[in-house]
């Protein structure tokens, strides 16, 4: 395996306060990289900015040999009263990341409430075919069986698993090299992340790597080949699959006792 993904020593956040800082993070061909971490702790805004949807404040994230951000560190704010966004150039674009494969599944499966199955499968292809990457039409049905059954059904009808799936199906739908899901069982039953959890391993048969953020480690255990403890804005520990202690053990490590 060779390292498709390598995030160095990034640092970020929302202007003044930074969030998380020099983060070191490799990503194999093929393998599912797990993080996990309390809510607030900064898993997001480091999906974001790797995705280029928030700028850097330094470090590099290099997808595939390329470097995807402007060299250096972004300049610290002059003025409170000026548009500092309009006066840097953003260190990374979005477009960019996207058109380079890196596909970002945000948290909470944002879709279109009023828009069927099919009709949200449809946009998608048409959104990556406007991109420059779009997959097999059918896939999805193929990936997840249960969407077929449901494709008439607007996405507000659907159960919490099922949007889920739809998120990232519109997500395989872009042909990504990277798949990055943020939290996928945020508010599902242990049923449905039972279910959800066949979804992402029929992803991961398709040999598509995957950075996978959950707070569920049972979940995490069952799915990921490195497992990243996310504590305060840094990565404070990896260990392979066979490693990963219960979700207790994994508490009592952050903070000294079980949550
Ligand atoms: N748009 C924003 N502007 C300013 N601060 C934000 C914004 N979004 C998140 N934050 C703050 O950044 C910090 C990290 O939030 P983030 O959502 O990245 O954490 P997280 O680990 O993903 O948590 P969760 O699992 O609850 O999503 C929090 O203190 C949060 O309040």
């Amino acid at each position: 395996m060779s390292a498709l993904l390598r995030v160095e020593r990034l640092s970020g956040g929302y202007e003044p306060v930074q969030v998380f800082r020099d983060v070191d993070l490799v990503v194999e061909d093929r393998a599912c990289v797990g993080l996990f971490g309390p809510n607030g702790h900064g898993k997001t805004t480091l999906l974001r900015t790797i995705s280029g949807l928030i700028d850097p404040w330094s470090g590099d994230v290099i997808f595939d040999g390329v470097v995807l951000n402007r060299p250096g560190e972004r300049r610290s704010r002059s003025s409170r009263n000026l548009n500092y966004d309009i006066l840097v150039r953003r260190r990374m674009d979005p477009t960019r990341v996207a058109r380079a494969g890196l596909v970002h599944v945000a948290q909470g499966s944002p879709l279109f409430p009023e828009l069927t199955v099919a009709e949200t499968l449809s946009v998608a292809v048409t959104a990556a075919r406007a991109g420059g990457r779009a997959a097999d039409v059918d896939m999805p049905y193929v990936l997840f069986p249960q969407l077929k059954a449901r494709r008439q059904s607007k996405a507000r009808f659907l159960s919490g698993g099922e949007r889920q799936m739809l998120a990232m199906a519109c997500g395989m739908l872009a042909a990504p090299r990277l798949l990055m899901l943020d939290e996928p069982t945020l508010g599902l039953s242990p049923k449905l992340r039972v279910e959800l959890a066949d979804a992402v391993h029929a992803i991961r048969a398709t040999g598509v790597p995957i950075i996978l953020v959950d707070q569920d480690i049972e979940f995490l255990r069952d799915l990921v080949d490195v497992l990243n403890i996310f504590d305060h804005g840094s990565i404070s520990a990896a260990m392979a699959r066979a490693d990963i202690p219960d979700h207790d053990a994994v508490m009592a490590q952050m903070f000294g006792g079980a949550r």
